[in-house]
């Protein structure tokens, strides 16, 4: 019998007083232990990176967290960034190489909010800096005066792909989720099918079309309060079980 699958959380890099601070919200730690039954592992983003190839190989999944910061729009060659967007670029050199790499070896992906930006624009795709001023979208940022609960709490539903993996996780062609984003996908990377849309008609989660291995990326927060919501829940039980699958093969 393995023992617990892990699964690696690619860290923010955070300045505190003098000091960077490598930092993953514990949300996600959390759900990672209560809602996946794995052993979460924190991956330090560091310039250069680690070996990541040496690093996935040990691993039986990766967890691509949200973050505030957003990816510099170099990494998909449009417009620069705007004044005051916040970024990260130690975690862009750490989750845009992972994602690839994770894909070719196989290694289970679960992807939140900027994590599914994340995969999208490491797989080639492009991303609105500003999807309240694209054009026909609703607003999809949080009101950050609101309680944590109210931010985090049902914001809209979305339309689940027939035959697609989340409409199976939840059993319905539609579910509510939250919404915490000022950032969206434009043009979809290479590879992905589109799993979730909006009412607006953005896209809300996608995975790999070829079904070679599990990827699967949602804008929304399915970390937040995992065991109250079961098809938050859903999403971390089937990841899991991709994890433990390849636990398995890894013994
Ligand atoms: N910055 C991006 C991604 C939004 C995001 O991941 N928010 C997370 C907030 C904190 C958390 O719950 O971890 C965007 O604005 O689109």
């Amino acid at each position: 019998m393995p023992s617990a699958p892990l699964v690696g959380l690619p860290s923010d890099r955070k300045q505190i007083g003098l000091h960077p601070f490598q930092a993953v919200g514990e949300k996600y730690i959390r759900a990672i232990v209560d809602g996946a039954q794995c052993v979460p592992v924190l991956i330090p983003s560091l310039t250069p990176s680690l070996d990541l190839r040496d690093l996935l190989g040990r691993l039986d999944g990766l967890l691509l967290t949200g973050a505030y910061s957003n990816i510099e729009p170099h990494h998909y060659g449009l417009e620069p960034s705007y004044a005051g967007n916040l970024h990260d670029p130690a975690r862009d050199g750490t989750t845009l190489p992972l994602v690839p790499l994770a894909i070719e070896m196989k290694v289970p992906v679960l992807a939140v909010c900027r994590g599914l930006q994340e995969v999208n624009v490491a797989l080639g795709g492009t991303l609105y800096q500003k999807v309240h001023e694209a054009g026909d979208y609703d607003d999809h940022r949080e009101d950050l005066n609101a309680t944590l609960d109210d931010q985090y709490g049902p914001a809209h539903p979305v339309r689940l792909a027939p035959e697609g993996l989340l409409a199976k996780i939840a059993g319905a062609p539609e579910a509510d989720v939250n919404s915490l984003h000022g950032q969206g996908v434009r043009d979809l990377g290479i590879g992905l099918r589109v799993e979730a849309t909006a009412p607006d008609g953005l896209i809300e989660a996608v995975s790999l079309a070829s079904n070679d291995s599990f990827l699967l990326a949602v804008q929304w927060h399915p970390e937040w309060k995992v065991r109250e919501n079961p098809f938050y829940l859903g999403i971390f039980q089937a990841f899991a079980a991709a994890c433990r699958t390849r636990a398995e093969q890894r013994a």
